[in-house]
């Protein structure tokens, strides 16, 4: 019998630990010839980066397709049915088709395009898996100010929330078949129970599994058969009366940063402007003088992580790069002339 092929979407916060999860999925994947759609906010291009240089054979590079234009909810369309019908075309033998999105975008509209005709036929959604960083829930980064969502719904008694990270992150959590608690290490064992809580308390039907560095079984990861096209109506969103959403809650730019002398020094700059500025994301490759590699530098909120990934190449310029991702109005002068 003719069978769709099955596709994963990981949907997550910004920083959650989704390219984490997938390199990991597709490290152990077996024999299983797996394609990815990755799509993430900026040109610098990191999840690509990161992904293609994993070099295991169950994912190989001309099976990864980067969307690097914005959100891919709001692209449906235009980007993302075309780039899955031509991958449909050129590897019909795929065996699963894993996508990243944005860890601003919201994942209906993207489940809504496989209940399209010329998609259902060909693929199923095995499920929605949301990526949540047990930390940032601990320290409570998704919640209302009780307060100031009362005064504002005295004015407007439309409004839900008074924290736009909180309507993007209960709309993932909404929408998942499978929350993957990433980051524990980060907290003691209790604390795990309680964000486990919290969780439950957004989607009671959602199935939870704690973890670290994104380890999970691919058996289970990958094996959910939830068919989720069929199930949208279960899966409400703040968005459901809209087409798409718009992203004035968020600022995105990037940082040209000049040739490094002290790279732990820098480090420890990033660290105290994302902190002073209460940065949601910054990421990037940086030139430090002298080595022939690139520093991969990953942000989320204050915690920074980097290592030298590769070499610079003869043909790519050596330029350090960072993007920058904050709430609505952070102040981008004062980052750019702190770290420019
Ligand atoms: N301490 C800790 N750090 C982690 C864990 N998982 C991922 N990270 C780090 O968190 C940072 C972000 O991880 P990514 O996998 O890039 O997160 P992402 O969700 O793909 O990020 P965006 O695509 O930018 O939204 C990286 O520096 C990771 O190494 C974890 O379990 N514990």
């Amino acid at each position: 019998m003719f069978q769709k092929i099955p596709v994963t979407i990981i949907t997550g916060f910004l920083g959650a630990g989704k390219t984490t999860l997938i390199r990991n999925l597709i490290a152990h994947a077996g024999k299983r010839r797996i394609a990815l759609v990755i799509n993430e906010f900026g040109d610098v291009g990191v999840d690509g980066e990161i992904l293609k240089s994993c070099g295991v054979e169950s994912c190989r590079e001309e099976d990864i397709v980067e969307l690097a234009n914005g959100c891919l909810c709001c692209t449906v369309a235009d980007d993302f049915l075309p780039a899955i019908e031509a991958l449909l075309k050129r590897a019909p033998e795929l065996d699963h088709i894993i996508i990243e999105t944005s860890g601003l975008a919201l994942p209906k509209p993207l489940l809504k395009a496989f209940d399209w005709p010329q998609v259902r036929a060909r693929i199923t959604v095995d499920g929605v898996v949301a990526v949540v960083d047990a930390a940032a829930v601990a320290d409570g980064r998704f919640v209302d100010d009780a307060e100031a969502v009362a005064a504002e719904r005295a004015a407007d008694p439309s409004v839900e929330h008074d924290n736009p990270l909180e309507e993007v992150y209960e709309d993932q959590l909404l929408c998942a078949d499978l929350v993957i608690l990433n980051k524990t290490d980060l907290l003691p064992s209790d604390e795990v129970a309680r964000v486990t809580g919290i969780i439950e308390s957004t989607n009671a039907r959602v199935k939870i599994i704690a973890t670290s560095e994104g380890r999970v079984d691919p058996d289970i990861a990958l094996g959910l058969e939830a068919g989720a096209e069929n199930d949208l109506a279960s899966r409400p969103s703040h968005h459901d009366a809209e087409e798409g959403h718009d992203h004035d809650d968020f600022d995105t730019f990037i940082v040209d940063v000049p040739p490094l002398t002290d790279a732990d020094l820098f480090v420890r700059r990033l660290e105290e402007v994302a902190g002073r500025h209460d940065v949601l994301r910054m990421k990037g490759f940086l030139d430090v003088a002298g080595k022939p590699m690139r520093l991969l530098v990953q942000g989320v909120g204050a915690r920074f992580r980097q290592h030298y990934d590769r070499a610079w190449t003869k043909d790519e310029p050596r330029k350090g790069r960072l993007v920058v991702i904050g709430q609505k109005g952070v102040d981008r002068a004062a980052i750019q002339a702190a770290l420019g």
